[in-house]
This record gives C-alpha cells, sequence and structure tokens, in this order.
C-alpha cells in the first residue's frame, strides 16, 4: 500500500516531470524506487500478457471475422482449442447408417432450427452456424439454440464472412452437405438497411461458396432463395422456368443474385448446387418480423393491424407456407443432392445444379389469415386497412410445386388454418404469463 502511495506521486505524464538538482543520497533513493517501479511494472506487463493469451483462442486465424458492420456486433469470437473442437465434433457425429454429416448455417433462425433438429432426429450429423444479430429478438434466437443443444446440436457463434472460421469447421469436420440458410430476411427492411443484404445474402454466401470449393472432399450445397424471385411477374402459379429479372425489393434482388452465384460455382467448381424458393413461412418459433407473427401480438395487445391491399382495393395474398412442409421440402433437396465433383479447388466435371419453389400452392388473401387469427385468438382485430407500400412488396405469391414433387416427392400436407391453430398455440405457451415479452 505505502509502496502504492509512492507510485501515487509520480505525475502520470512524463514530460510534466520536473528534474530537480539533489544529493546523492536522494539519487540513490531515487534509483531504487525506479527498481522497485520497474520491477512492479514487469509483472503487471507480464501478468497481462499471460491474461490475453489465456483469454484468446488458440487459433489466431479467429482474429480475421468480419462481423456484419452495419449492425451491432453481439458475439464476441471465440472459437477454437481442444474442447471447442471436440463439442464440433461431437454435433456433426453421424449416427444412423449412410447419414449425411450437414453444416447448417443460420441455425438459431427459424428454418434453420426446425430443419437442424430434424436432420438431427434421423441420425444425421449436424453442426449450426450463427451470428445471433440483432436484427428481431435475440433472446428468441438464444431459446432457439437451448432447444437445440438438448437434442444434441451445437451452434458455433459467428459469422459465415469469417473464411478462417469455416475453413477451420471444414478441417475438424468432413462436412457431405451444407443447409445454406443464414441471410439477412424481410422484404421492407431492405430500405433501411441495405449493406445487410449485400454482407449476408452476397458477400456471405460468396465467402462459404469459397470454403466449400477449397475444401476436399467438396460438400453439396442446399441453400435459401426466395419466393421473392419472381418479382413483378404476373403469370400464375409460378414456375421455375418463368423470369426472374425484375425483382421488387433489394432482398429479392439479392437472392436472386445468389441464384446467378450459385450457377457461376456450379460452372466454374463443380459444386453441387441447389436452391430453394420458400414461400412466406410461418410457424412455431416463427419470426417475429413476419405478419403472421406481429398481427397476432398486436392483437392480443389491441392494437390496430395494417392490412395492405393492392390497386383499385385489389387482394393481397400469399401462398403461405407451413414450417413442416418446408422441413420436408428441405430433406427431400439434401437427400436427392448429387456429390459435388471439383476437389482442392479443381472442377472435374458437370455438377448438379438446381432451383425449386417450395409453396403451398394455395394463395390465401392476408385478410383471410387475420380472420383466421380472429378465431383462434378470440379476440376481434382492429383493422386498418392500407394502400400496399411500394417497398418491397408484392400482390400476390403462388407456387407451382410440380418440379419438387417430381424430384423429390414435396407435397404439402398442412393448410393455414391448421398451421395458424399450431402456432397460436406455440405463441401463448412461449410468451405465458407475461414472462417473455413479444418485441
Ligand atoms: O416468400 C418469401 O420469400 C418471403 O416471405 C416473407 O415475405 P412476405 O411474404 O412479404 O411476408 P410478410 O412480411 O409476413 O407479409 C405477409 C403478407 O402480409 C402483408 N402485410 C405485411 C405487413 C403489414 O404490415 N401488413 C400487411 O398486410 C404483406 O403485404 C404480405 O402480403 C419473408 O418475410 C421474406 O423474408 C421472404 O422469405
Amino acid at each position: 500500500m505505502s509502496q502504492m502511495k509512492q507510485f501515487d506521486n509520480i505525475p502520470s505524464t512524463p514530460g510534466k516531470f520536473k528534474m530537480e538538482k539533489s544529493s546523492p543520497y536522494i539519487h540513490r533513493l531515487r534509483w531504487h524506487s525506479s527498481l522497485v517501479k520497474l520491477t512492479f511494472w514487469s509483472f503487471v506487463f507480464l501478468g497481462m500478457i499471460l491474461m490475453f493469451l489465456y483469454k484468446s483462442p488458440p487459433s489466431t486465424s479467429s482474429s480475421s471475422s468480419t462481423p456484419d458492420p452495419s449492425r451491432r456486433s453481439l458475439w464476441t469470437p471465440s472459437w477454437g482449442g481442444p474442447a471447442w473442437e471436440k463439442r464440433v465434433r461431437s454435433s456433426a457425429r453421424v449416427r444412423s447408417r449412410n447419414g449425411l454429416c450437414v453444416l447448417v448455417t443460420g441455425a438459431a433462425g427459424f428454418v434453420g432450427t426446425h430443419v437442424s433438429a430434424a436432420l438431427k432426429r434421423r441420425g444425421d450429423g449436424v453442426l449450426g452456424i450463427d451470428n445471433f444479430n440483432d436484427y428481431y429478438d435475440v433472446s428468441l434466437k438464444r431459446a432457439r439454440q437451448a432447444l437445440l443443444e438438448r437434442t444434441g446440436v451445437f451452434i458455433v457463434e459467428g459469422d459465415i464472412n469469417d473464411q478462417a472460421l469455416i475453413s477451420k469447421l471444414f478441417e475438424v469436420v468432413a462436412f457431405t452437405h451444407v443447409m445454406h440458410l443464414a441471410a439477412q430476411a424481410g422484404v421492407r427492411y431492405a430500405m433501411q438497411n441495405p449493406s445487410s443484404y449485400v454482407h449476408s445474402n452476397i458477400a456471405g454466401f460468396v465467402s462459404l461458396l469459397e470454403v466449400c470449393k477449397s475444401a476436399n472432399p467438396q460438400p453439396a450445397i442446399v441453400w435459401a432463395s426466395s419466393s421473392s424471385v419472381y418479382g413483378l411477374n404476373t403469370k400464375v402459379p409460378f414456375s421455375e422456368k418463368d423470369r426472374t429479372d425484375q425483382p421488387a425489393s433489394l432482398y429479392a434482388a439479392t437472392k436472386k443474385a445468389g441464384e446467378e452465384i450459385a450457377h457461376t460455382y456450379n460452372h466454374i467448381y463443380g459444386l453441387s448446387l441447389t436452391g430453394l424458393r420458400f414461400f412466406t413461412v410461418y410457424g412455431p418459433w416463427g419470426r417475429p418480423d413476419m405478419a403472421y407473427f406481429f398481427f397476432t401480438r398486436d392483437m392480443l395487445k389491441g392494437k390496430p393491424i395494417p392490412i395492405f391491399e393492392g390497386p383499385n382495393h385489389g387482394t393481397v395474398a400469399r401462398d403461405f407456407t407451413y414450417i413442416d412442409d418446408i422441413v420436408k421440402g428441405c430433406l427431400g433437396a439434401l437427400d436427392t443432392a448429387e456429390k459435388s465433383t471439383g476437389s482442392g479447388g479443381k472442377k472435374k466435371g458437370p455438377a448438379q445444379l438446381r432451383v425449386f419453389n417450395l409453396g403451398n400452392t394455395s394463395p390465401v388473401p392476408v385478410s383471410e389469415l387475420v380472420s383466421i387469427l380472429e378465431r383462434l385468438l378470440k379476440v376481434k382485430a382492429k383493422r386498418t386497412v392500407l394502400k400496399m407500400p411500394r417497398n418491397g412488396d408484392v400482390q400476390f405469391t403462388h407456387a407451382n410445386i410440380s418440379y419438387a414433387q417430381s424430384e423429390f416427392g414435396y407435397k404439402p400436407t398442412t393448410d393455414l388454418q391448421t398451421g395458424l391453430k399450431k402456432f397460436v398455440r406455440w405463441y401463448l405457451s412461449y410468451y405465458s404469463g407475461g414472462k417473455k415479452s413479444a418485441q
């Protein structure tokens, strides 16, 4: 303590320290005190170095992580080390004969959670990765993570733009498949934060493909495109053969870009790539930014519900698709994905390139969705009819699913009434008793 006092007396700004003429005794005293100071600071410095080495992951490569610059980063990269690798290996271990070994990106997301759980249930090896960004309520993502952890799925916290991390995962596990679901979703939010779409849906996808093309063996990749690529098309139902060159939102444009990028990596490197055009997926553990979710929340709070209508009071409708049907489609696409043909970054022959609609084939007007919710919640909605804003929305979507049906027997079986019933049951139990509040 007395020693500390001595140090306290030393001016902290060396430039302001005034040297005085002094006696030899004082000189000796100063010299002695300098030695004590030097020893003390050496220990402090050494301690800091040891602390730093202890805290940092053994792999130096994590320092190259590049979280989304446009968004508050809620995770600190911490990966690597024997214990971490053991968790990665154990989560990805295949437990059934001929099972797949799948890296699921966006595993704490809505579709990612359901697909990961379904794969794990069949005995496939599953490892998740998610950056836990704050686009919507992070606690919901954490709850999904906890759910998956209970089934033995480990989610690595990291960004798909972190090539060092993804490469490390491929070093530790020879994934046979990648289910790529990490994305910046939402058609309207693109007006507020355009760069987050470029970061996740374009740069992130390219980063992931760069690692996949160099992996040995290369995995087969199934990834989430979107019904929004049909943009301003008016011919229904939407078929994979239709044009997709008039997107109505930046979200749609980045998904369309993803389809072109997939073509390139398939062509140059022999990567097997399957894009799935999801049609307004809904269900338990869903995304709070989607209409069915926040309509439910706001109706329960007695708040008004903005219902969009098209020109001339035209109906706005969606081919709402229940999550379990989407999961079956994802598994079907994974199971029928052929192997990539390249190795070590070199193409050896032509590889599979596919794109499928995964919809429900029966569009429902948004006003009808609200009526179903009214019956299920036993609440009268305060409807406010608004003109559909020109910020990314399209008036209707309707999938032709015959291609997915013929390739892997895709056949949706859940109508909106049944699916919403399951969603509402989940919603009420998840947010029960005011323990958690929907944001
Ligand atoms: O298929 C997709 O690829 C996309 O599906 C989803 O987009 P959308 O179909 O637009 O879903 P969602 O916002 O729930 O609006 C549903 C309906 O409610 C109407 N809607 C919406 C908001 C509102 O305030 N009022 C309203 O009437 C609105 O006009 C619409 O008719 C995903 O979010 C997107 O990430 C992507 O996956």
